[in-house]
């Protein structure tokens, strides 16, 4: 079988989807996408085409290793989110060629069913209450939530107070009736972090996520040691050898890598084991599409330290499109009492509505988050 052709899409709200097709009619679909940075991926990806055209797309392994070493400079957002597209196509068009379902190729189930996480308020928290009570009727009990708007390198005991007063309001409402992880977003700094975990512990909050940038990885192991919230990170760590440093300095207890920007199923699948050996979980980020979410679901049900997956059914993000709507068999991806099962179909299992596809990307949005400011003028991070 031969590489003939990829194809981006770049559809609403943010993402981009990827078509890989070959000499033997068998089509792989991915998502290699970086939220704001879709455009600049796509180029990624076109390069990438110019040495994946012609090759064998079963050779997983050595066209991954190929993407990843054969170009001399490696790693970091853009190049690791084409890679994962890649990757994810090839890990598709690999499980339709064999008729089974990615977890299949990796050894089979260790679990049943996987818990899911919803997202509640957006960048501003507000509502978050009525909004885990809406979710709540739907069976979620486990959310996230942003802990803090901007906040400066040295802020106030009141802007502690101001972020606070949020969890506190969420914990007298519903008490232990839910579990949510926190999202500082890697908008709160070392100094701020420490004060800001202490006062939050009251709350008992299931997770704190970013708690500072991963560019400050060092700080995670000293923080760890100052408060009993499990600290989580990885969104924006790109490959094993980003994660090896963080697993080997301790103080993360849940990596979270995404399977759209750190070299897809073959990497995060490696991050996984590696985490394991350390007993740390592992819950891939998604807050993007269904291929995103499928390739996920392909590791969450092969690796046992996989404890939580983000999915983004409702997220602020969603404008203009929501998680299913460019998916055919959307009750595969049916979410009961905060649960999903692994996906049947062969492949990634998403039947992509490829006309819808096509349709949505004669005219997508060109998503760029917004950038914030400090009251100072200073920019902020969102
Ligand atoms: O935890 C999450 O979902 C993330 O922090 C998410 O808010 C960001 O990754 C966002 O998608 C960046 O544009
Ligand atoms: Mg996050």
């Amino acid at each position: 079988m031969k590489i003939t052709r990829l194809t981006t899409y770049r559809v609403a709200p943010r993402w981009m989807f990827l078509k890989v097709e070959t000499d033997e009619g068998i089509t792989g679909w991915g998502e290699p996408v970086l939220e704001g940075r879709a455009r600049t991926v796509e180029a990624a990806v076109q390069e990438f085409a110019e040495t994946l055209i012609g090759q064998d797309p079963m050779r997983i392994n050595d066209l991954w290793q190929t993407m990843y070493r054969g170009h001399f400079y490696r790693g970091g957002a853009i190049l690791m989110s084409a890679i994962a597209g890649i990757d994810q196509a090839l890990w598709d068009i690999k499980g339709k060629a064999l008729g089974v379902p990615v977890y299949q190729l990796l050894g089979g189930l260790v679990r049943d069913k996987m818990k899911v996480y919803s997202w509640v308020g957006g960048d501003r928290p507000a509502d978050i209450v009525a909004d885990m009570q809406r979710l709540m009727e739907g069976g979620f009990d486990t959310f996230k939530l942003n802990g803090t708007e901007e906040f400066g390198l040295l802020d106030t005991p009141r802007a502690i107070d101001t972020a606070v007063a949020k969890i506190a309001g969420v914990h007298d409402a519903l008490g232990t009736q839910v579990s949510f992880g926190i999202d500082f977003h890697g908008r709160v700094s070392a100094p701020m972090a420490k004060p800001l975990l202490k006062a939050l512990e009251p709350f008992r909050p299931l997770f704190v996520e970013e708690p500072v940038l991963a560019e400050q990885a060092e700080h995670y192991a000293r923080l760890a040691a100052s408060t009993s919230i499990p600290l989580a990170a990885g969104e924006r760590m790109y490959s094993r050898f980003e994660f090896k440093r963080v697993l080997e300095a301790g103080g993360i207890a849940i990596v979270q890598p995404d399977l759209s920007h750190a070299g897809g199923i073959t990497e995060c699948h490696k991050i996984a084991s590696m985490a394991e050996a350390y007993d740390v979980a592992f819950a891939p980020h998604c807050p993007l599409g269904p291929v995103a979410l499928a390739a996920c679901l392909q590791v969450d049900f092969v690796s046992h330290n996989a404890v939580l997956q983000e999915q983004s059914m409702g997220i602020h993000y969603n404008k203009g499109a929501e998680l299913l709507d460019y998916v055919i068999n959307k009750e595969d991806f049916r979410i009961a009492n905060g649960y999903i099962h692994a996906l049947p179909k062969p492949g990634l299992g998403v039947e992509v509505d490829e006309e819808r596809v096509i349709r949505a990307a004669k005219n997508a949005p060109d998503w760029h988050n917004p950038i914030w400011r400090h009251k100072d003028g200073s920019v902020a991070e969102w």
